[in-house]
């Protein structure tokens, strides 16, 4: 009779660490693995996060961490989006509840976390490269018995990176790596494209032979198709990759949300990533309409209007709000993968066909695409319109995923003209402004999430919507940028009640900077700029340049999220500890006007 303590761990509760898998039957996994379905659903269904990627390595990530040693091996997966089950076999189920929260457990890997934690950066297709870079550095420094393993999606593959990685790996017989294909067949949607196209096609031969393996004729051996639910085979397979002491590609077969029959009936992304169950008793969720939903429906209708708008999609087409437009217009939507370089420089090409292009994607991950923007767009002064949905703080999904980065790029773009709108008006008018400009690239960037009530200008001054103004006096403009305008007016109120004159002013296009911006920030003295988006180089910093050199001598107070990597946390949460709340926006408008500390109510001159 094994007591308690040699018992072999088959419930995840007497699980320590992946070093107590090794005991298990291949019933004791299958149990195993069961319960920790049964775990993801009930904890994610709560938490929200990645419930199908998840579900579909469960038997993978037991198998992997059967036949390698974390972290002596390393274990380095793509996106990292998938790694709950990983995370739960390393010590960590006792955080689930956590999942995704301020201060709780990452939704991807994370070094602070665990050593058997590497890649944090959530952006798609850069595995195979940290593989290529880490295979080499073991063979510079006579490391031998450290395996290299690279966790890439079937998705994550259509991105160029893993083919520049592949390219390389493939030069070098002698440094394995071994590359573990996911391939479920889908990112959010099947994935698309020849690559897909090609491992399907394997998926299905009964002879997988008769369908010459796309890595074989790179020189990388191809061992699969393996049933990526069957753990036995999989570890035959992964043993049998890692004695061959050479790059080789293991092409596992999984199902996105395997066993669990909401996720496996779910055509549109298999609960790719689930929204968090609201708690019981919370407030109702508001039923306002999202950015994205707003997005959609102008574009739609765009399309109905102009035969020439052609949509494109970095396999996000519904996260990004193209399923209306690709529904009614399938022929004009292109979906190129994940694959934001190459999205990028095709729209330069429909383009130059004569064609106008618009490229939504979530606003960090078109730093992917810069150069090709540069370059490739903006130098042939291509009219090609970028929406940047999840611009700015998006917060739960981590450092690499807040849009906070467009801003601080944009400026380097000769001719690029970016809008940044306040409300669902706005967004309509941005994007009917966007297209119809037919010499230069244009961007329209707004935040995850619902829009706000609608907020009105009181006047406009040369195309620039005044929101607010108050006071005899010019003391203050603050130049409120896209969805902050809320805020902004709040700031705005309380200077007015300490008799200080407030103009709140929204550009509505943001770069480049706006003339008549420069005359009203001259015609008052102090200006204050609030983004939501990285302080550095951003909105408040071109206005803040322009002001300059048109002679002011005060500088501009700009105002935005620090330029640091936000840990997760909410959205609204990492705007106020940014100071962009109308207290923090107080503040620093005092500060401008050198009454810093000055908090005593003011009463106005006259009136109050
Ligand atoms: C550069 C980049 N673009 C888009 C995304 C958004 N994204 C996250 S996961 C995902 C699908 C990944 O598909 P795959 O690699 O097959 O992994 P699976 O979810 O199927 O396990 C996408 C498009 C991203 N993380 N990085
Ligand atoms: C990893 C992944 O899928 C991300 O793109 C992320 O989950 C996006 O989440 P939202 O669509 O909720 O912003
Ligand atoms: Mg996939």
């Amino acid at each position: 009779m094994t007591t308690s303590v040699e018992r072999p761990a088959t419930s995840l509760a007497a699980l320590r660490g992946p070093e107590d898998l090794c005991a298990l039957t291949t019933e004791q996994l299958r149990e195993l693995a069961g319960e920790i379905r049964r775990f993801l659903v009930d904890k994610v269904s709560r938490t929200g996060g990645h419930l199908g990627p998840n579900l579909g390595v469960v038997e993978l990530t037991l198998a992997l961490h059967r036949v390698f040693d974390s972290p002596r091996d390393t274990l380095l997966w793509d996106t990292g989006h998938q790694t709950y089950v990983h995370k739960i076999l390393t010590g960590r189920a006792d955080a689930f509840d956590a999942l995704r929260q301020p201060e709780g457990l990452s939704g991807y890997p994370a070094r602070e976390e665990s050593p058997h934690d590497v890649i944090e950066n959530s952006h798609a297709s850069t595995v195979l490269s940290y593989a290529d870079g880490l295979a080499k550095a073991h063979a510079l420094r006579g490391v031998t018995d450290r395996a290299v393993v690279a966790v890439i999606g079937d998705g994550a593959l259509t991105g160029g990176m893993a083919w520049e990685a592949l390219n390389n790996i493939a030069a070098a017989p002698h440094r394995p790596v071994v590359i573990v294909l996911n391939d479920n067949g889908r990112s959010y949607a099947p994935t698309v494209g020849g690559i897909a196209e090609h491992l399907a096609a394997r998926r299905a031969a009964d002879r997988p032979a008769g369908v010459p393996g796309l890595f074989d004729n790179l020189g990388l051996v191809q061992l699969g198709p393996v049933d990526g639910h069957d753990i036995e085979a999989l570890e035959e397979a992964l043993r049998g990759a890692a004695a061959l002491r050479r790059p080789v590609v293991v092409h596992c077969v999984t199902r996105k949300g395997h066993g669990h029959a909401p996720a496996e009936r779910n055509e549109a992304d298999r609960c790719h990533a689930v929204r968090a169950r609201p708690a019981p008793g919370g407030a109702p969720a508001v039923k306002r309409a999202s950015w994205t939903s707003v997005f959609e429906a102008e574009l739609a209708d765009l399309g109905e209007r102009r035969a020439d708008i052609v949509a494109l999609t970095a396999a996000m087409l519904e996260p990004t709000g193209l399923t209306a437009f690709a529904r009614r217009f399938p022929e004009r939507t292109f979906d190129v993968g994940i694959a934001e370089q190459h999205a990028v420089t095709s729209a330069a090409g429909l383009a130059l066909g004569g064609l106008h292009p618009v490229v939504a994607v979530y606003a960090t991950f078109l730093n992917r695409g810069f150069d090709q923007l540069l370059m490739d767009v903006a130098l042939h002064r291509a009219p090609v319109t970028f929406v940047l949905d999840r611009a700015g703080a998006t917060g739960d999904d981590g450092p690499s995923h807040n849009g906070m980065w467009d801003l601080s790029l944009f400026p380097l773009v000769p001719g690029l003209r970016v809008a940044a709108p306040r409300d669902a008006a706005t967004l309509r008018r941005a994007l009917g402004e966007a297209v119809a400009v037919d010499d230069a690239p244009t961007a329209v960037r707004f935040p995850k999430g619902v829009v706000p009530e609608p907020v009105p200008a009181v006047d406009t001054v040369a195309g620039l919507d005044v929101l607010h103004r108050s006071g005899e006096d010019a003391d203050v403009l603050l130049v409120s940028v896209g969805p902050l305008a809320p805020v902004c007016l709040a700031a705005a109120e309380l200077l007015r009640r300490r008799g200080i004159g407030v103009t709140v002013v929204d550009p509505r296009w943001i770069m480049p900077v706006a003339p008549e911006l420069i005359d009203l920030g001259l015609a008052h003295r102090a200006v204050v700029s609030v983004e939501d988006s990285g302080r550095a180089g951003g909105a408040g910093a071109a206005l803040a340049q322009a002001l300059t050199d048109a002679g002011a001598r005060r500088p501009v107070q700009v105002m935005g999220l620090p330029q640091r990597f936000l840990a997760q946390g909410r959205r609204e949460d990492i705007l106020a500890r940014s100071g962009l709340t109308p207290d923090g926006i107080l503040s620093r408008a005092l500060r401008a006007l050198g009454r810093s500390g000055d908090t005593t109510p003011i009463r106005r001159s006259r009136g109050e």
